[in-house]
């Protein structure tokens, strides 16, 4: 087909770069219409995609120079869509994508493809998900060994560290709420999906652990961020370089065995124990802490009872359960009025048994993603908060495992929780931590918020489950 007047004036000339091409976005825009929300890490979900605006864009490699080698694009896009109902305000998540671009895309990266756009800069090549190609993965590692900008990016490096060249380069099979790419069995990238302006707690803990010497979390080696919006403002993270540990098996897929098999789980859950407090005694030991007092108690029952009113307007199953899973709000607050305090500290925030790893060989366990829970603001996750609420958020999962495991909540699998739930507290009180059952209204309090959370979190991303924290809805409703 031949090139009219106005496409070849829209068409990119060399010295116009790809992100200050007018049309980008807008030749992208139908293309990532159909693909953003069919991705696992796409927030928004249910609700519709009223159009795109670009907030970068960053040629990593050249996307429209001759010849048939695949160039490489990173965008942060906002996607507008109406408000949901937890929300206030219109919402407009911001995300990173990383694309190829390719003049003849090859077969094996046909599931890849996002389309060809029909005008603008890119148009009549294919464009990809790039983090589905090893090359251009492997540029992306080459770019983190040798630290320096382009255009909006820096790339970074810890001192002192040294990153191989020409490490094969694999993306992780299960999708979570960011993108991972496995490098020789030796590190793992994770670019992050859906970005909150400033330093990210999932680059900043572990690096703060690492300085602590705490040995229970991989030390991130290399990173990349873009500038600072304003003047001395944090640079916003983009993605985490780490060590991959190759020889471990998540707490996930480890509870789930152990309950196919109907094998006790109290050694490895107390042990996890220790490695929680562990960590929660180095964070406190390498960021500030502070003390909770009535006010600051008060605050904390107070955005747990504005979440629950906002789930229960979003999923109307949990409106029948409001009144007495407020009452689990109420005595939190409480605890502030005899004059008592309770230490808070920099915690997880999103702790649950898919963000651990034990080694095969000693059964040593490490902790993963501090990011805290995506769907909350960067400020929010970034508090100080009683390190009690990662103990609570775990006990979480191991219910979560007995009740989505093959046997599905039967007696046994219920019990396998409860000792289950004891040994792991029995752990972390062993290893230094605060007894969780010195602490009950506090763990109740945890228990139920991350319930409604995990309302919210299913309703949204994986219905098929709500049941499951449904289940724990009714049980903390009724005092249990
Ligand atoms: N350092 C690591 N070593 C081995 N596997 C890892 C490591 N970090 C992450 N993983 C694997 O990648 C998965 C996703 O990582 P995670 O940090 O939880 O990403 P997300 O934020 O997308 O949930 C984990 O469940 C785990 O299986
Ligand atoms: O790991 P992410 O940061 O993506 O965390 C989100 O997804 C989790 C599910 O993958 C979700 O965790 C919930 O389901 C788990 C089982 O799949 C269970 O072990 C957790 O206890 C439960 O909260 C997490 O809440 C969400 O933030």
């Amino acid at each position: 087909m031949s090139e009219t007047a106005s496409t070849r004036a829209t068409r990119r000339t060399p010295d116009r770069p790809l992100h200050a091409a007018p049309d980008l976005l807008s030749s992208l825009a139908p293309l990532l219409a159909a693909w953003v929300p069919r991705q696992r890490w796409f927030a928004g979900k249910g609700r519709l995609i009223t159009g795109f605006s670009l907030v970068s864009a960053t040629e990593l490699l050249p996307c429209t120079a001759d010849g048939g080698t695949p160039g490489m694009v990173q965008l942060l896009v906002r996607a507008q869509q109406a408000a949901p109902p937890t929300r206030a305000t219109v919402a407009g998540d911001c995300y990173q994508l990383l694309l190829g671009v390719h003049p003849a895309l090859p077969p094996r990266l046909a599931p890849a493809a996002l389309g060809r756009p029909a005008g603008g800069p890119l148009r009549g090549r294919t464009v990809y998900d790039a983090l589905l190609d090893s090359r251009l993965c492997g540029l992306l590692l080459e770019r983190l060994r040798v630290p320096g900008r382009i255009g909006a990016l820096r790339f970074c490096r810890e001192p002192d560290t040294e990153l191989p060249s020409g490490l094969p380069a694999r993306p992780i099979a299960v999708e979570q709420s960011n993108s991972s790419v496995v490098y020789g069995d030796t590190f793992i990238l994770k670019v992050f999906r859906r970005i909150a302006p400033g330093l990210n707690p999932d680059l900043e803990l572990p690096r703060a652990l690492a300085g602590a010497h705490c040995p229970r979390v991989p030390a991130p080696v290399a990173w990349f961020e873009s500038e600072a919006a304003e003047e001395g403002g944090e640079p916003t993270t983009l993605g985490v370089l780490q060590p991959y540990l190759p020889d471990s098996a998540d707490g996930w897929q480890l509870a789930l065995h152990a309950l196919s098999v109907r094998s006790d789980f109290t050694g490895p859950a107390r042990a996890l124990g220790h490695a929680t407090a562990e960590v929660h005694t180095a964070l406190a030991r390498a960021l500030p802490t502070t003390a909770l007092h009535r006010p600051q108690l008060a605050e904390i029952a107070a955005r747990m009872h504005a979440r629950l009113e906002a789930t229960a307007r979003a999923v109307p199953l949990l409106e029948p359960y409001r009144p007495r899973l407020r009452t689990a709000f109420d005595a939190l607050a409480a605890l502030g009025h005899d004059g008592r305090s309770w230490a808070a500290q920099r915690i997880h925030g999103d702790l649950h048994l898919g963000q651990t790893l034990r080694t095969a060989g000693e059964g040593r366990w490490s902790l993963i993603d501090f990011e805290g829970e995506p769907a909350r603001p960067l400020a929010e996750r970034r508090r100080l908060q009683p390190a009690l609420r990662d103990v609570a958020a775990m006990l979480r999962s191991f219910d979560y495992a007995a009740r989505s495991g093959p046997a599905g909540g039967d007696a046994w699998s219920l019990e396998w929780a409860q000792r289950t739930r004891d040994a792991y507290c029995h752990g972390y009180a062993e290893a230094g931590g605060l007894d969780p059952h010195a602490a009950p209204e506090l763990m109740r309090a945890y228990e139920t918020d991350k319930a409604v959370y995990e309302v919210l979190y299913e309703a949204r991303h994986r219905p098929d489950w709500l049941a499951v924290p449904m289940a724990a809805v009714r049980r903390l409703a009724a005092g249990d």
